[in-house]
């Protein structure tokens, strides 16, 4: 496959009519789907390398091998944080003030370093999208674009049959480039603390994938079915379009910043990036598309002199276009990673340490009938709750948010008042999930002989508290600043901690006592400040920031418009995560996919093709 990656002649210096950058999720749709029509001509740089057919990336599990290594992940860091530290799940299992943030460096970006987790969002939030002043995107395009990115492929077997699979043949794609499935190998773990919550009135869900998140479900995976190897947005849109002649994709070339002239606004005409220790440029006849994810798209456009002057000016960089949103309203899943369980020995429990074990294997092997494919274990056991039926406390909490709002603090910026109070409504609602409890079957730092450990973590699913990326330096090798400021918002840190003592409600349950033999962190004698203090100190990301080139009104801090344009510009567009204003509880490959989707169709009527 290398053969097909453009060298270095094929692009540098030359004319194309769309320069994608950035082939991550949304890179590799936009390359696809533009390049489809033969009168185009379509150019990808990706900073990374093409990793086709790596074990790292095809085994479902290599992520684990992936993270912290440069080839595979940028290793972003955030600024130390004031309310949070970044415990357990740091390479060296330590307390961290700064953030550790992975982020997928190659063909695919993220996708092939992700958790595989495919989830589509709560169809509310889709609407709340809408209302913030975006036409269009809303469930129904939404739910109409991500089945159209997927094809959902039935696996063979299961080692834990009674651990079940429920969806609707209508909420799922059937002829998309991603194959999805329900991963065949899981911990077990799953159906166990599915019955503890069903115990406590949580229902089973039983299409988690069309529109609803509430309940308990075992959530698809990017699995082929029919392989058992990971999909990515390379395997499934790009590879299959590397043959056209019209698609120049080259890899290791690293954009550094947009060449712009201003002519009623300002136009791109070029992107200048470095490609093995040289500056070269590529020229766009038609449009620079960035899709460098959520880090890089806002940095790419500050470098570019698109951005806050005030930011801009200290640092030498030339301003193209005074645009103070670029960078702002940064949102992420806060995860407390500090609750880890262990399970009693004896009912075939896997984990990412019991996996290893020949017997684990053998074991499989046979009850999948050693038909050769890949065995590897997926974490796949989700629940999304309202914050009402996990916390007693919910509307006192919501009370500082909503004095905030009440009190016409001028320095609140208008569309972050708008985007609070779809928050505040969806946490008032007793139907709407706000936070999710995941199960990760991962024993981060294996001491000893393995065990059957997992994780039970509380994610919050839509935090109040705002952060920032902006470029610190006029250095395009210099990382930006990545403030996600976790935790800002006291509701936050309130939330995940009743999440956690709900997670122990449900371990409290006979269902679990069964199968689960204590809690190993923080351990059972933990609790009032001291359980606080773990909590506060045990946080990590989910990897799903987003917003930081958010699609909204301009004066209300939008970035781009709904035609996803940067307001100002003539000929650029961001189509990535970043552009999604308000985090949707649900992990967010499958709607930046959709994102990507519906981008193309936008462009595609655009300029008529
Ligand atoms: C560790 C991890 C686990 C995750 N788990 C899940 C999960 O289980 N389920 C789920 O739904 N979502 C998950 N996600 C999130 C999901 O992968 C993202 O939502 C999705 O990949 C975002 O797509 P994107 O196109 O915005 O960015 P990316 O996919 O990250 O793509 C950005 C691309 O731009 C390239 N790039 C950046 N800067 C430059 C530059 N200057 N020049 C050239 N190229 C550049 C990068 O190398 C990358 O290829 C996870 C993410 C991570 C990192």
């Amino acid at each position: 496959m290398a053969n097909k990656i453009a060298s270095i002649e094929e692009v540098s210096g030359k004319t194309f009519d769309f320069v994608v950058i950035g082939g991550g999720v949304a890179g590799c749709v936009l390359a696809s789907r533009l390049s489809e029509n033969p009168g185009v001509t379509v150019a990808l740089l990706e900073a990374g390398n093409a990793h086709f057919d790596d074990p790292l990336i095809t085994v479902p599990d290599g992520w684990m091998k992936q993270m912290f290594n440069p080839e595979y992940d940028w290793v972003f860091r955030t600024t130390p944080q004031k309310h949070a530290k970044n415990g357990v799940t740091t390479p060296d299992g330590l307390q961290h003030e700064s953030f550790f943030w992975t982020r997928g460096k190659g063909l695919g970006g993220s996708s092939c370093t992700n958790f595989l987790f495919w989830i589509k969002p709560h169809r509310e939030e889709l609407e709340a999208i809408e209302n913030l002043g975006n036409p269009g995107w809303n469930w129904e395009r939404f739910f109409e674009a991500s089945k159209r990115s997927e094809i959902y492929t039935r696996t063979q077997g299961s080692n834990f049959p009674q651990y079940s699979e429920t969806y609707k043949e209508t909420s799922v794609g059937t002829s998309g480039p991603i194959p999805v499935s329900f991963a065949r190998t899981v911990s077990g773990i799953e159906p166990v603390f599915q019955k503890s919550l069903e115990a406590l009135g949580v229902p089973i869900n039983d299409d988690g994938t069309g529109g609803n998140l509430y309940g308990t479900f075992k959530s698809m995976s990017t699995i082929d079915g029919r392989t058992g190897n990971r999909s990515t947005a390379a395997s499934g849109y790009l590879v299959p379009a590397l043959s056209r002649p019209n698609l120049a994709v080259l890899t290791g070339a690293y954009v550094r910043r947009l060449l712009t002239k201003i002519e009623g606004g300002v136009v791109a005409t070029g992107v200048e990036f470095e490609h093995d220790g040289k500056i070269h440029t590529v020229n766009v006849s038609r449009e620079a598309l960035l899709c460098a994810g959520t880090i890089k798209s806002p940095h790419i456009l500050e470098l570019s002199g698109i951005g806050d002057k005030n930011v801009l000016e200290p640092l030498g960089i030339p301003v193209q276009l005074d645009l103070p949103s670029v960078g702002m309203n940064l949102q992420d899943h806060v995860i407390f990673t500090g609750s880890v369980v262990s399970m009693k020995e004896g009912h075939d429990f896997v984990t990412s340490d019991t996996i290893r074990l020949p017997e684990v294997q053998a074991k499989l092997g046979k009850l999948y009938g050693n038909d050769g494919s890949t065995i590897a274990l997926a974490s796949s056991g989700v629940t999304f709750l309202p914050a009402q039926v996990i916390s007693e406390r919910v509307d006192a909490l919501a009370e500082t948010i909503e004095r905030k709002l009440a009190s016409e603090d001028e320095m609140m910026p208008a569309g972050l008042k708008a985007q609070y109070e779809h928050q505040l409504r969806a946490l008032k609602d007793r139907n709407i999930p706000d936070m999710e409890l995941v199960i990760f079957p991962v024993n981060i730092h294996p001491t000893g002989p393995p065990k059957p450990l997992a994780g039970i973590f509380p994610v919050l699913g839509h935090p109040f508290s705002r952060g920032t990326i902006h470029t610190g330096s006029n250095d395009p090798k210099d990382q930006p600043l990545i403030d996600p400021n976790y935790l800002g918002e006291d509701i936050d840190f309130e939330l995940l901690v009743d999440s956690f003592k709900f997670v122990r409600k449900a371990m409290a349950t006979s269902e679990w006592h069964t199968y689960g033999q204590g809690e190993l962190l923080p351990g059972p004698e933990v609790n009032g400040e001291e359980l606080r203090e773990h909590v506060r100190n045990c946080v990590s990301t989910t990897w799903h920031a987003c917003g930081t080139c958010s699609m909204l009104p301009k004066e209300k801090g939008g970035v781009v418009d709904p035609n996803l344009k940067v307001y100002g510009t003539k000929n650029i567009r961001v189509a990535d995560l970043s552009t999604l204003p308000l985090l949707t509880a649900a992990h967010t490959q499958a709607i930046t996919y959709a994102i990507a989707e519906q981008a193309a169709d936008i462009i595609k009527l655009d300029h008529g093709l």
